[in-house]
């Protein structure tokens, strides 16, 4: 699903070095943790395979083509097809749970008919079927995530990015927003979370991706979180 050949991103302007010369491999249907402390180039991670940043060398590859291939129109729809959960996922605070899910599916072009039983089915699966009236502010911040990643997953992407996903979590809704990722997961999705959690990590073993100071340091298959 995801390939980093040799992949360093020096910033322009900064010159600052995020990664450099990573190499690595995810499979389809993977579950990959990537951790790292402050500023070890997880987010960098991220932006590359989104394409909002380009390899000062190498190449990242998506689904087996080469992100260099990828132009305008084709980045757009590229990006349509990943799923994207950040820490601070803003809702539309006007929207109620289900009209912000549904909202993912119009800018992706699906036919209205679809949108009731494809929203249902995101909702049910990340167990707030009974919150879709409900609005962000009627709902607790860990609810909020979920209804977050059921709008990233609501679309069927084959891909999910989750950056920090349980960063403004409490313990309790940070392993039901793990569950949810794993349920994900299971559904075929492949899944990368980049997180500080080590609890998390270490208590829902996945492979793990260490990064330091923009360098790929391990790569465990079955997890632990060695930083
Ligand atoms: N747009 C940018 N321009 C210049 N430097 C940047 C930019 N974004 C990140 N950096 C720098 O690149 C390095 C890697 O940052 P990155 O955000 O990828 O780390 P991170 O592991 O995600 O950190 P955190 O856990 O704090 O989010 C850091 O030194 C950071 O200051």
């Amino acid at each position: 699903m995801i390939q980093f050949h040799s992949v360093t991103l020096s910033y322009p302007i900064t010159g600052t070095l995020a990664l450099d010369d990573v190499s690595l491999q995810i499979g389809k249907g993977e579950f990959a943790y990537l951790v790292g402390h402050s500023g070890a180039g997880k987010s960098s991670f991220m932006n590359l395979v989104l394409k909002r940043a380009l390899p000062t060398r190498g190449e990242v590859m998506v689904a087996g083509m080469s992100l260099k291939h990828y132009r305008g129109r084709r980045t757009a729809l590229l990006r349509r097809r990943m799923g994207t959960v950040f820490q601070d996922n803003l809702l539309l605070s006007h929207l109620n749970a289900y009209d912000n899910v549904a909202f993912a599916l119009r800018v992706t072009g699906v036919h209205q008919r679809e949108w009731p039983s494809r929203v249902t089915a995101a909702l049910r699966t990340v167990g707030l079927e009974h919150k879709k009236y409900a609005l962000p502010v009627q709902l607790s911040q860990g609810e909020q995530q979920r209804v977050a990643i059921a709008r990233a997953i609501v679309s069927d992407p084959p891909l999910l990015l989750a950056d920090e996903p349980t960063g403004n979590l409490d313990p309790e809704n940070s392993r039901e927003v793990l569950k949810v990722l794993q349920n994900v997961n299971l559904r075929g999705t492949t899944v990368i979370v980049a997180t500080h959690a080590r609890d998390l990590v270490e208590s829902y073993r996945h492979r793990t991706l260490t990064l330091r100071k923009g360098k790929l340091v391990r790569d465990d298959p079955y997890g632990g979180y060695a930083l």
